[in-house]
């Protein structure tokens, strides 16, 4: 499932913490506009995964290539003006800072600043509490802020480390509804890590499932959720 469209393209890609490797050869592509769900047990190498792609690890072997640029040469804090922004696991809000002041920086290195008001519009619960700070916000409103923190910063892929960790049922779903207008109305690519494998293949175009560090398989979403055999042997459901 590689093309000459895609945004991202993860060639042989082997990274870990140290020199004991936790990916190894991990090779996928993600197009514009598309989501990718990423998933498999605990410890599989998700986490791993995007920490690898945002620059916060670095390769031990393979290639990443965003947009036609290599991103071996680009630090982590410049990924963003390249138009790739990682919320990650835990959701990394500032907590002594209001939502306003946290979605402000999502968007800091843009010149003009532009204003937040298409984040507040998909995010009404923050609009009613942009002057709360971080700490005063609920588990769910923390994390649409620090999804919002990154949209503000406009960019073409999202690398999103379990969004539904710890949240309600129905706040996931809002998440993942969200996500897939954003997909159809801007283009935006997502890369998923989920361990809520339902709603992850409920809204993305394919799946990837990671064992041990390696991919194990690759399909299209309504495949993959279809796939029972599958399922049992690294979703355990
Ligand atoms: N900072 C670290 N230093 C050393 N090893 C680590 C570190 N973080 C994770 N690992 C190891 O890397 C492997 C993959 O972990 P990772 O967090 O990527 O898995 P995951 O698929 O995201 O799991 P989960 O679903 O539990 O979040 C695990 O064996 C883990 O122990």
């Amino acid at each position: 499932m590689s093309n000459a469209g895609d945004l991202l393209k993860v060639e042989g890609l082997t990274a870990g913490y140290g020199a004991a490797p936790v990916l190894h050869e991990v090779t996928l592509s993600v197009g514009a506009g598309r989501i990718v769900a990423v998933l498999g047990a605990n410890g599989a190498g998700k986490t791993t995964l995007l920490r690898t792609l945002s620059g916060l690890l670095p390769l031990a072997a393979g290639r990443v290539m965003f947009d036609g640029l290599d991103l071996r040469g680009v630090k982590v804090e410049k990924m963003v003006r390249h138009g790739i922004a990682h919320v990650p696991e835990g959701r990394g809000v500032v907590t002594e800072l209001t939502v306003d002041e946290n979605l402000r920086l999502g968007g800091l290195w843009r010149k003009p600043r532009e204003p937040l008001d298409e984040i507040y519009d998909l995010f009404p619960a923050l609009a009613q509490r942009k002057n709360h700070l971080g700490h005063q916000l609920s588990g769910g409103e923390r994390q649409m802020l620090a999804i919002g923190r990154a949209l503000a910063a406009k960019p073409r892929l999202l690398l999103l480390d379990e969004p539904s960790l710890g949240l309600a049922p129905k706040i996931t779903s809002q998440i993942m509804g969200l996500l897939r207008d954003l997909r159809d109305r801007t283009g935006l690519a997502v890369l998923l890590v989920e361990q809520n494998v339902r709603s992850a293949l409920s809204i993305a175009d394919e799946g990837i499932v990671l064992n041990l560090g390696r991919i194990a398989a690759r399909e299209k979403a309504d495949k993959l959720a279809d796939d029972a055999d599958l399922r049992h042997a690294y979703l355990g459901f």
